[in-house]
Parts: structure tokens; sequence; C-alpha cells
């Protein structure tokens, strides 16, 4: 049994955010005591109950037109009807994101702010990329891990005339393997630290069933 799961739900339209996706996966799955489940948003509408057991979940879509795709929007919408509606069901996840377009800006970063943005809608809490700015000095290069310069989530850029075995380059996908690692490093800490942080009735003075520990200084 893993201690922790970890969702990753994303579009692609012709295969190169796949590739970004696949990446997060198995950066997840370098974790030991995580697991990931990676799932399109054609198939994430058939699999709320196991959404609503992983303890994050990592969004992508690619940058059509300044921000998600449609099809990542209408996963978004059937989720207002699906989780929100029926109580807030990813309340207290652990979510982060990435987005994959043409361009090198591409304005990905509107997508990466939609993404947080509908996150926070969720009551979720965001885990940043964590990963410094690279390529923006003589030094710098384009395998540099980040070499866009993204803070918000990994981003990846994809020639539009190279198919998904060659773009994005491994630059991205190493970066979006990094967001999958630190998700889940992230995640694990949090789980832990929520589970240490319950002690059980018999060491409670009075009350419910469990209590938070609350220490101060
Ligand atoms: C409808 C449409 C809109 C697009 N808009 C943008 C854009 O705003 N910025 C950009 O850099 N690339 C844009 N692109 C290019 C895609 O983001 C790029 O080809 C990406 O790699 C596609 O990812 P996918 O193969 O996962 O669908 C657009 C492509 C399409 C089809």
């Amino acid at each position: 049994m893993p201690d922790t799961r970890i969702a990753i739900v994303y579009h692609s339209g012709y295969g190169h955010t796949r590739r970004q996706a696949e990446a997060v996966t198995s950066g997840v799955d370098r974790v030991a005591g995580a697991e990931s489940l990676l799932l399109t948003v054609e198939q994430a509408p058939h699999r709320w109950d196991e959404l609503a057991a992983a303890d994050a979940i990592v969004f992508g879509t690619p940058t059509y037109v300044a921000g998600a795709s449609a099809a990542f929007k209408a996963f978004q919408e059937a989720s207002s009807n699906a989780v929100m509606s029926t109580g807030y069901g990813w309340q207290g996840k652990l979510a982060a994101g990435f987005t994959n377009s043409g361009s090198r800006s591409g304005d990905k970063l509107a997508t990466l702010i939609q993404l947080s943005l509908f996150a926070a809608q969720h009551g979720m809490h965001w885990v940043s990329l964590g990963l410094p700015p690279a390529n923006h000095s003589s030094t710098g290069s384009e395998d540099d891990l980040n070499r866009l310069g993204f803070w918000l989530g990994a981003g990846a850029q994809s020639n539009v005339d190279e198919e998904p075995d060659l773009a994005p380059p491994e630059s991205d996908l190493l970066t979006a393997e990094h967001l999958g690692r630190r998700v889940a490093e992230t995640t694990l800490a949090f789980v832990r630290g929520r589970l240490a942080a319950i002690e059980p009735v018999a060491d409670r003075p009075r009350g419910g069933e469990f209590s938070i520990r609350m220490e101060t200084k």
C-alpha cells in the first residue's frame, strides 16, 4: 500500500502535453511511498471517487488562445457540479499545475494562474515549481531545468512543426518530472504531519473522537 496517491489530470489535443503529464507521473513514482494515477480529462469525469481518494491532484493543459484548452475547461466546470456542489471534497488536498505551448512564452503564465485559481476555488493547497529560473544568463542554455523561467508551475514549449516524440525537449520533461517529485514529497510530508497531529480518543481530555494537538511556544 502506498502512503499517498497523487492524481494527474490533463488534456492534450495532439500529444505534446501528454509527454509532460507522463514526466510528472514518473517524478511522482520516483518517490518511495507515493503512487501516481494518470487520467485524461475525458476519463476523469468517470473517476470522481478515485480523485476523491487522492491526497493531491496535479492539473495539466496545453495553452490554447492564452488559457486552458476548452476540453480542460469542460473538466473544470464538471468539477463544479460533481465536487464543489456535493460538499467540497477536494478541500485540503494539495494541487499543482503544468502547461505546454508553441511559443516560449505563449501566455502560459495566464494558464498557470487559471489552474492555481481553480485549485483555490476547491480549497486546495498550491505547490509551486520550486526551481530557480534558468537560461537567463550568458552561461545558461536550452538544456537547463526550468529554461522557461516559471515559478507557479512547470512550463514546456513544443515547436509547432514537431511531433510529440521530439517536442517538448528533454529539459522541459525533466522540469515536469521535478514538479511530480516535489508534489509527491510535499504531499507525503503533509499527510504524515496530519496523521501525527491526530491523537486517539483515549489521549483526549474531552470531546469527540479525535483532537488536533495544538502546540504553542
Ligand atoms: C486552438 C489552439 C490555440 C493555441 N494557442 C496558443 C497560444 O495561445 N500560445 C501558444 O504559445 N501556443 C498556442 N497553441 C499551440 C499549442 O499550445 C501547441 O501546439 C501545444 O504543443 C499543443 O499541445 P498538445 O499537443 O498537447 O495539444 C495553440 C494551438 C491550438 C490548436
